[in-house]
């Protein structure tokens, strides 16, 4: 179910969504040993860090997941619920600045469990393992038995040429949970779990608005033409942002003019803009639009645009197939969605009514910057098949 990949240039499925990232509502539910550092490091959205001479009560402060040097039989393991479950393509084990104390051995398993699983409270702690009855409480889940997706391979160290270890997964089932394993320990310092999330569409009612791009609804980057300084798949992820890393910003356009001028509309006239396309979790008629530049005070964009078009999966493989950034170019028939719409600093733009469109059922969206700068959220909120207007 699985392939490995050691080339320092990350593959595609990174571009994807992390599924099981702390933002995204990913969370830890058992770890065996948490001693030199907690499990939960695992899921954090930033960057490892090292902090030179910095102990802990325990040992050295790591950032990561480390285990104690194991005296006793077995191996380390833990259980992290996936915060958006879905089809993972493939998985990104960090082990950065664990040199001397990586794990030198993984595999990752993985189960679709009914909601309403429970599992045995946890506080995680350093300077702690996992009690008798807590691991009691774990074998009735039968965690050892869920099906393996990256079977027993060997990690890399932690240094930088070395840190990132990647994985191709080929399953296409849904999963919700997934099982960490160290042979036999030793230090993790991320879990990213790439795919995209899957939604039970025939629980949505015609007339109930959804937010069709949203992570969790099954929305997904496809290209974008400058990921700079945050990756275009921040804007539809959950909830608000927490500060500007957590949304899509480029670096400033070096085409624009030394002297900007606007048109009589009050929009820049510039010469170049940055995009990203997005797939919807499921097509449909978009209704109301949300364009969120919160945090962007200094380098929100003077204005954006957003296009639409339907493509089904055969059409949309052979345009990603001739050229990935061939999405966001005029090969697709775009229709505007909204025109070019003024943005202002850190703000909430809500869109409806004859601002939005009416272009039928679509199932891609390319959101349009002019220049550059950062969006925090996009939201697109519609029906998720075409409604009876008798009944609406
Ligand atoms: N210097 C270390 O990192 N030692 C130990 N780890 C921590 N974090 O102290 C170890 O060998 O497992």
């Amino acid at each position: 179910m699985s392939s490995t990949t050691t080339s320092t240039t990350p593959p595609h499925f990174t571009q994807l969504n992390d599924l099981a990232c702390a933002k995204a509502g990913g969370r830890v539910l058992f770890a065996t040993d948490d001693w030199f550092a907690v499990a939960d490091n695992l899921l954090k959205g930033d960057p490892p860090q090292w902090k030179e001479g910095v102990f802990t009560e325990y040992g050295k402060w790591m950032d990561g997941w480390e285990s104690r040097r194991k005296r006793m039989e077995g191996h380390d393991w833990c259980i992290v619920q996936l915060g958006v479950s879905g089809v993972i393509s493939g998985v990104e084990v960090d082990t950065s600045y664990f040199t001397g104390n990586y794990a030198p051995r993984f595999s990752l398993q993985a189960a679709c469990l009914p909601d309403g699983t429970t599992f045995p409270v946890r506080q995680p702690r350093m300077g702690t393992a996992a009690s008798p009855q807590q691991l009691a409480g774990m074998e009735e889940i039968k965690t050892e038995e869920w099906t393996e997706l990256v079977p027993m391979t060997a990690l890399r160290p932690g240094y930088p040429d070395t840190c990132q270890n990647y994985f191709h997964i080929t399953s296409t089932q849904r999963w919700t949970h997934v099982r960490l394993n160290m042979y036999p320990d030793g230090g993790i310092a991320r879990l990213h779990v790439y795919g995209i999330g899957s939604k039970d569409w025939s629980t949505v009612k015609s007339n109930e608005l959804v937010d069709l791009v949203a992570m969790d609804n099954g929305g997904v980057c496809l290209g974008f033409s400058n990921a700079h300084y945050g990756h275009p798949r921040n804007a539809i992820g959950l909830g608000r942002a927490d500060n500007m890393g957590d949304g899509w910003e480029t670096a400033r356009r070096l085409d624009r003019p030394p002297i900007l001028k606007a048109d009589e509309s009050g929009v820049l006239v510039v010469p170049g803009c940055e995009w990203a396309v997005y797939r919807l979790g499921h097509p449909g008629v978009i209704l109301k639009i949300e364009i969120d530049t919160n945090h962007f005070k200094g380098n929100y964009p003077d204005s954006c645009r957003i296009e639409a078009c339907t493509l089904s999966p055969t059409e949309e493989k052979a345009v990603l197939g001739r050229d990935r950034a061939a999405i966001g170019n005029e090969e697709v028939k775009w229709k505007t969605l909204l025109g070019p719409t003024k943005l202002s600093a850190h703000r909430r733009l809500f869109l409806s009514g004859g601002q939005v469109q009416p272009v039928g059922v679509v199932s891609h969206v390319r959101l349009t910057m002019t220049p550059d700068g950062g969006i925090s959220r996009m939201r697109l909120w519609g029906f998720s098949r075409a409604p009876n207007p008798a009944k609406l």
